[in-house]
């Protein structure tokens, strides 16, 4: 099935006066060797720019270092025993007995070991890059691979296949990457987070999820080890419900991809694909319930906080929640003129009560992925923000889409 922004509903939940950095999510990131610190850098900070309660790092110490100019919050350490609720292995490892230093060989046998004890920790997984060896490894016990994401990409996923002793399928892989990644997930019990321009995410139980189309400008070195970091911090923010209901890691984690390639539309402004998916999926559910919208202290608060994040990032306010819609794009004065040929081909979308609420969880997590993705920046942002805006794609642009509510701009400008 598609994912619909119904399923990132939820999964970003605000701090209660309950929690603590605790119950907020705790990642533990073993990312990045010497060869590859970057990966460190870009995994960790994705996990505490996204919203976590509590990161601790293992890396090289370059990146150690700069985590520490840019994170203080972070924790450098993360070993096997520690109580985590998401582990993120193996970004930055071009394998994980491939490493030059004794530091990073080491690390690598604490990524065995991590991912042997899952069941007995009650942590989950996403295991990246390198790690994906683990799966290859005899003494790994298969049992624990129900708690595990997997985020190969094509080669990552012709190599494991390999190293599993499979053939590849006659038609594989561009005719069939929704089958592979089912196989794959079948075979190994895990959730398979099969990356490409359009991400196929499938559990172990036959779940099926396909991603929205992301950006192109994804395609650049670290975009996966940011998405990692930020599937990561979901996972661990949605903890305590995965352990009851652990189908739902493949939700976690397509709603994750959903909001790496919705954060690098915003970033890149290329966002037309962004806003049809927003718009392609009605929120019936919602409307039909006028009792969900009852006046409560609670709504009152949910109100403000929307208001207040609308504010934040720069979107304009709808003038009455109780209104039947607000026409998207001609709602506000702060929204440019549409002058552009093409805003004329931008889907007309009614803002419901029941988007507000997908809304509302957009919010809290794209300011974050956005921050990472900008921070991880002068690599990234390099690459999205060209000197010449006539080398973006059809949609994108240097003065945003004319028209889309999100703008550019807000706190991160
Ligand atoms: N700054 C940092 O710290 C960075 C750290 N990084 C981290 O380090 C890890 C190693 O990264 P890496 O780039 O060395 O190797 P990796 O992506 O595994 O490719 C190996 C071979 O696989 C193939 N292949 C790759 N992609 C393919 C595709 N889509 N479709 C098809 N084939 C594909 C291709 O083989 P070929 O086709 O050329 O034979 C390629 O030579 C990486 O996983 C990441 O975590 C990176 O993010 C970079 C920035
Ligand atoms: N052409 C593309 N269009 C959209 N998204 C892409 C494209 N190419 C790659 N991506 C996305 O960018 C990320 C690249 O991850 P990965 O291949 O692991 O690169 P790296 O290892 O350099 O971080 C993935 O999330 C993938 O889905």
């Amino acid at each position: 099935m598609d994912i619909t922004p119904e399923h990132l509903v939820g999964l970003f939940p605000a701090p209660t006066p309950q929690d603590s950095k605790y119950t907020r999510g705790v990642v533990g990131l073993i990312t990045g060797t010497q060869e590859y610190p970057g990966a460190g850098i870009l995994s960790a900070s994705a996990a505490a720019s996204c919203g976590a309660g509590y990161v601790r790092y293992s890396g090289p110490p370059e990146a150690r270092m700069a985590l520490l100019m840019n994170h203080p919050e972070i924790v450098l350490s993360a070993r096997p025993g520690q109580r985590i609720d998401a582990w993120v292995v193996g970004s930055g490892f071009p394998g994980l007995f491939r490493t030059e230093t004794s530091e990073d060989k080491d690390r690598g046998a604490d990524v065995i070991s991590i991912l042997s004890s899952l069941d007995d920790m009650d942590s989950f997984a996403v295991v990246d890059a390198g790690a994906l060896e683990a799966f290859a490894v005899a003494d790994f016990e298969a049992r624990n691979c129900a708690r595990c994401v997997i985020t190969p990409h094509q080669g990552e996923v012709e190599r494991l296949l390999h190293l599993l002793g499979d053939e590849l399928p006659a038609h594989y892989p561009q005719q069939n990457r929704t089958a592979t990644a089912l196989y794959l997930a079948q075979k190994l019990g895990c959730t398979v987070v099969f990356k490409g321009a359009r991400t196929v995410v499938a559990g172990a139980d036959g779940t099926m999820f396909t991603c929205p189309e992301a950006t192109h400008w994804l395609a650049t070195a670290g975009s996966g080890d940011v998405l990692a970091g930020i599937m990561g911090a979901m996972i661990a923010l949605n903890a305590a419900k995965l352990q009851d209901k652990p189908e739902m890691l493949s939700q976690v984690a397509a709603a994750a991809v959903c909001v790496h390639s919705l954060a690098a539309g915003m970033v890149s402004e290329d966002i037309y694909s962004m806003h049809e998916w927003l718009h392609s999926h009605e929120s019936d559910d919602f409307d039909d319930d006028e009792d969900d919208f009852e006046d409560s202290d609670e709504d009152a608060e949910f109100s403000k906080q929307i208001s207040e994040l609308r504010r934040l990032m720069g979107i304009p306010e709808i003038p009455d929640k109780t209104d039947a819609s607000v026409s998207l794009g001609q709602g506000s004065e702060d929204i440019p003129e549409s002058s552009d040929a093409e805003a004329s081909d931008m889907p007309d979308g009614e803002l419901t009560e029941g988007h507000q609420i997908i809304l509302m969880d957009l919010i809290r997590a794209l300011p974050h992925a956005m921050l990472i993705l900008r921070y991880t920046g002068d690599d990234i942002m390099d690459t999205l923000n060209p000197q010449n805006p006539d080398e973006f794609g059809q949609f994108g642009g240097v003065g945003g889409y004319p028209g889309f509510p999100f703008r550019f701009g807000g706190p991160l400008q």
